[in-house]
């Protein structure tokens, strides 16, 4: 586009002022500009409005799942027929790995982050581990999608690449790259990062399908014969990968989606809770929960909002393209926002100075026919690494890896 075309759709969005440096630009800058312009949705006002996350709105109320007396007594029965999917190709795994580890005090991915004592231990090394003990049930390679972001592409590549992919096998791997969002200010003008670049931003984790598809990779999908996708983060080390008792629970129980959930540790923690909401299985955030709903009691003394989801879940594909072009709801995060001032000096701010729009996998939920609230034993599948100390952090997942066995 040139400068007259991009004034004209800029305009429409009252964003003209994405210009200002545009004639002091090189040749080079001038169409990197034009191009994220081209791509990005400036309709800001829409994205800002629209319905925010779940709580509150709508009948909330708990939720029963199956619990592990019910798993355990129907185990058997569960996991054959969960590798009985895996031998038959049916069941694909995707990695939601575009985050950085910058919390955790390393640029770059946070697969990348080690969190071995004695030795090195990344945490895509010990997801690998994980999905190698199916494979070595099942005799059957689980197609690995791994999703990283605009900040993390090459590198993970390249890092995967150089450690041969930890064992896995190379054409059972495939890439693809999170779309990005803008990030505007309080007055919903959208801010730049450099003279020649808007700030942008992953858009959330509830974009893996679509970025999957736009990446062409659907026909991948289809040509493979898989039929369920188990979306994972990369954050739990203690992450079970394609579990075959998952996989079978889910389906011999007739439902299209499943969620690993644990029992919460204490009214506070910070996990997304399965509930029902308008009668349908759905999953609000933590920060979205209300007191009363995050300290209400049964009769019998225990959360009724108990369910904590450990961001692994299993989606029917049939049913994904189904809901493909189904919006989500957006969530607007208040957030600090590095931006160039109209004199090009670069500000990186200590308070607040914008929103963010992410949309979250745990809003596919209600859109399945049902889900089913699997419950996991946290010791053995939950060890998150969030934070470089304290809750959820390299000591406490470390923890945990010991317990189940793992040298460190
Ligand atoms: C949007 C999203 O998927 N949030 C997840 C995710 O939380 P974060 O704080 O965004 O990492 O991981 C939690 C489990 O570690 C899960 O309970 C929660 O629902």
């Amino acid at each position: 586009m040139n400068r007259e075309k991009l004034e004209e759709k800029l305009r429409e969005y009252h964003q003209e002022h994405l210009l200002l440096y545009y004639d002091k630009l090189d040749d080079k800058g001038k169409e990197a500009l034009s191009a994220q312009i081209e791509k990005v949705d400036l309709n800001i006002a829409a994205l800002i409005h629209k319905d925010n996350g779940l709580a509150g709105k709508g009948i909330v109320e708990p939720l029963s799942g199956m619990e592990r007396k019910e798993i355990n007594a129907r185990r058997d029965e569960f996991e054959a027929a969960g590798i009985q999917a895996i031998q038959e190709k049916k069941v694909g795994a995707v990695l939601l790995a575009g985050g950085q580890g910058s919390r955790l005090g390393c640029e770059g991915p946070k697969g990348k982050v080690n969190i071995g004592i004695t030795r090195t231990l990344y945490i895509f090394e010990q997801l690998f581990q994980n999905a190698l003990q199916v494979v070595e049930k099942t005799g059957a390679w689980v197609p690995f999608y791994i999703m990283t972001s605009d900040k993390t592409h090459e590198e993970t590549i390249e890092f995967l690449k150089e450690n041969q992919y930890f064992g896995y096998q190379e054409d059972y791997i495939t890439f693809f790259m999170q779309e990005m969002t803008p990030s505007v200010d309080y007055e919903g003008k959208l801010l730049m990062e450099a003279p020649d670049r808007l700030s942008l931003s992953p858009n959330g984790n509830g974009g893996w399908f679509s970025s999957m598809v736009k990446a062409g990779l659907l026909e991948d999908v289809q040509s493979r014969g898989i039929e369920w996708l188990n979306v994972f983060a990369v954050d739990n080390v203690l992450q079970r990968i394609a579990d075959p008792v998952f996989v079978g629970a889910t389906i011999l129980t007739g439902k299209d989606s499943g969620a690993k959930v644990v029992k919460k540790a204490e009214p506070g923690e910070r996990v997304g809770v399965l509930c029902k909401k308008d009668g349908k299985p759905s999953i609000v955030e933590y920060y979205e929960m209300t007191p009363e709903m995050l300290h209400e009691k049964t009769p019998e003394g225990e959360l009724s909002y108990s369910y904590g989801v450990i961001l692994n879940y299993l989606f029917k594909l049939d049913k994904l393209i189904h809901i493909l072009n189904t919006n989500l709801p957006i969530h607007v995060a208040e957030k600090k926002i590095p931006y160039v001032t109209p004199d090009g000096e670069y500000i990186q701010p200590s308070e607040p100075n914008g929103y963010k729009f992410e949309e979250l996998v745990l809003d596919m939920i209600p859109l399945f026919e049902d889900c089913l609230p699997f419950e996991v034993v946290r010791e053995e599948e939950f060890a998150p690494i969030k934070n470089a100390t304290g809750a959820d952090s390299p000591d406490t997942a470390r923890a945990l890896l010991k317990l189940n066995g793992v040298i460190l």
